[in-house]
């Protein structure tokens, strides 16, 4: 057995923590033989919920749970943690605007890029998956300064997900035949789903989506758009935001930055931008990454179909946008 981790989880009385906190205790995250340390992390109204998330977490019985430390100061939550999921903030609910959750969140993770930045290893590896998730990450890793920007990532996974799962049910295979969907640019309604590099194994090893398909419309049009709009289609049956699919999406995401991707395959996070592929430099934008040695690296050379570009285009668009946003909310 190795020596445990300080792993912290904010809005740890949430509803996605809620899941996530089991995934992560039963070693689906950081492995069967790596030990926790659960740092758990909300706001003082919330003590008495969190009180309860514990007591569930200590009668699972799992032994790879070394500690819990259940906290609304974050000074304490953020101390020595090697890995940080950012969930904490307000879901949308219906009705409101993404507007209205950026002013509302982004000062959150100016105060967390704080505490990491004085308070967490160096090392840390830090999942923002609070909304909007692209740009919190930014404005977290720019008040962190003496922690690498590339040790921040915004969560597109479950929207990588999302379009696996489409793919799968339209050609009626399982789901884990199918790899190397891209989610380009914002977890937003502007985000490009792109399946042009995607492929499926069909039971003789992995052929293009396109050509197993054969439905181009189908690709530009609904795919894109189901993918893009899911988020709030839940939101709205639901009247909550999406929960387990969140959780699960930020397991996987995790997962694969600490053991890194399979061979010939990739996964989309958001990243801090070089500008490949045109996306504008020095915002989060999500790319298809590689990851060996927890570093994550862009693919790159994979073709952007024309249909795609002005897409990518509006995505990029859309986060300079909120970026300004951010730095006006953050610096007044
Ligand atoms: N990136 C994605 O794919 C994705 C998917 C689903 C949801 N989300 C986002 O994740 C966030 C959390 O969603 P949820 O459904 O768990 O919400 P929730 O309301 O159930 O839980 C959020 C928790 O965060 C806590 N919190 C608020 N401010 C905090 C702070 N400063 N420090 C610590 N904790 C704080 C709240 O008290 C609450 O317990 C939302 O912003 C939602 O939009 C992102
Ligand atoms: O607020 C939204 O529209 C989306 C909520 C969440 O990020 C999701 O993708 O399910």
């Amino acid at each position: 057995m190795s020596s445990p981790i300080r792993v912290v989880v904010t809005g740890a009385a949430g509803q996605i923590a809620y899941s996530l906190l089991y995934q992560i205790a039963k070693g689906d995250v950081f492995g069967a033989d790596q030990p926790v340390i659960l740092h758990l992390l909300d706001i003082p109204p919330m003590m008495e919920v969190l009180g309860g998330v514990v007591m569930e977490i200590i009668d699972l019985a799992l032994p790879l749970v070394t500690e819990i430390v259940p906290t609304a100061d974050p000074t304490v939550a953020f101390k020595d943690v090697e890995a940080a999921f950012l969930v904490g903030a307000m879901p949308r609910q219906q009705g409101m605007e993404r507007k209205d959750l950026l002013s509302a969140n982004v000062k959150i993770f100016k105060v967390q890029g704080e505490a990491l930045d004085k308070y967490a290893k160096k090392t840390v590896k830090v999942l923002v998956v609070g909304n909007p998730a692209n740009t919190n990450a930014l404005v977290c890793s720019r008040y962190a300064p003496s922690i690498p920007r590339e040790n921040f990532t915004a969560m597109t996974r479950l929207d990588q997900n999302r379009g696996r799962a489409q793919i799968a049910e339209r050609l009626k295979v399982n789901v884990g035949q199918v790899k190397n969907v891209i989610i380009w640019g914002n977890h937003s309604a502007t985000q490009v789903p792109d399946a042009n590099s995607a492929t499926v194994d069909l039971g003789s090893g992995p052929v293009p989506v396109t050509g197993a398909l054969k439905n181009d419309e189908w690709l530009k049009g609904e795919f894109i758009t189901t993918v893009q709009k899911r988020g709030a289609a839940v939101i709205a049956a639901r009247k909550m935001s999406s929960a387990v699919s969140a959780a699960k999406a930020a397991g996987d995401h995790m997962h694969d930055i600490w053991h890194g991707t399979a061979p010939g395959q990739f996964v989309s996070m958001g990243v801090l931008s070089d500008g490949s592929y045109g996306a504008p430099k020095d915002v989060v934008f999500s790319f298809p990454v590689t990851i060996e040695n927890k570093e994550w690296k862009i693919v790159q050379g994979l073709q952007v179909a024309d249909y795609h570009k002005p897409l990518l285009e509006a995505t990029g668009k859309e986060l300079l946008e909120e970026k300004a946003e951010a730095i006006e909310v953050c610096e007044h």
